[in-house]
């Protein structure tokens, strides 16, 4: 398999406080990679690096071969990743079919038929082609979220970046978004998922990373991982965490 995503010698500082030390890390084409860890360890910023929404300080990524350089940084996401947050970030101001259409009109050029029609096929996957003309303040958090990973899907870029796609969600909703993303794994897009939720890198992952402190110290595919980390810091995360 060919790599999506290969990040080389990656450091990211904020400041003087070193958030990324030396990351090298390869996710193949298709890949359902989930990235663990304590609070603080790096996780969002590792992801946000690999879109660029925050620049390395020094290191490379390369996405499908290519190299993101501070140049082409916008037209590579464009092109390979779109990111589901844990704030969902809708635009308040549009419709739910307004934020999905957004970015395939302005930004692929796609006709607005074309769009539409690709909109409401991914809020009928969603379970949610009924809410299109609603805006989000009217949704609940798992709808909202199940429309941003929707909108995710309608650019149709071969990587989804999820930073901690739960994490703002009351109990009872986060499943309904868990099982969109588990639908979603189904397919042969590149998936890394930051994430606390243990039972869904159980079921999707083919390999989980457990980050500290700026560092990856343990990786596997979840059946590896879960049952024999060799890392005492993963060790005492799981621990943590399982039980
Ligand atoms: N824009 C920023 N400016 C300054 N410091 C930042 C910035 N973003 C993150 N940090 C710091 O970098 C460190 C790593 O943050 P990051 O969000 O990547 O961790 P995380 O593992 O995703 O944590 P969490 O699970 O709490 O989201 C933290 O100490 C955080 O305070």
């Amino acid at each position: 398999m060919a790599n999506m995503i290969e990040i080389r010698g990656l450091n990211k500082y904020f400041g003087d406080l070193h958030v990324l030390k030396d990351i090298n890390l390869t996710v193949e084409a298709g890949e359902k990679l989930v990235v663990i860890g304590p609070s603080g360890s790096g996780k969002s910023t590792l992801i946000r690096c690999i879109d660029w929404l925050e620049e390395p300080t020094t290191g490379e990524v390369l996405i499908d071969g290519q190299l993101v350089t501070k140049k082409n940084h916008l037209e590579m996401a464009r092109k390979y990743s779109s990111m589901v947050f844990q704030q969902f970030n809708l635009y308040p101001n549009m419709t739910v079919l307004g934020n999905l259409t957004l970015a395939p009109i302005k930004l692929q050029k796609k006709s607005k038929e074309e769009a539409t029609k690709t909109a409401m096929a991914a809020l009928e996957r969603v379970g949610l082609a009924q809410k299109a003309g609603e805006y989000p303040q009217n949704l609940s958090g798992g709808q909202q979220q199940r429309v941003a990973i929707a909108r995710a899907m309608c650019t149709k870029q071969p990587i989804i970046l999820f930073d901690e796609p739960t994490s703002a969600l009351d109990p009872e909703m986060i499943q309904e978004v868990l099982d969109v993303m588990i639908e979603l794994a189904h397919e042969n897009i590149t998936m890394v998922c930051v994430t606390h939720e243990m039972n869904f890198a159980k079921q999707v992952a083919d390999r989980v990373i457990f980050m500290d402190d700026g560092q990856i110290l343990e990786e596997g595919t979840p059946e590896h991982f879960f049952t024999n980390p060799q890392n005492p810091r993963c060790q005492d995360f799981l621990n943590k965490i399982l039980h």
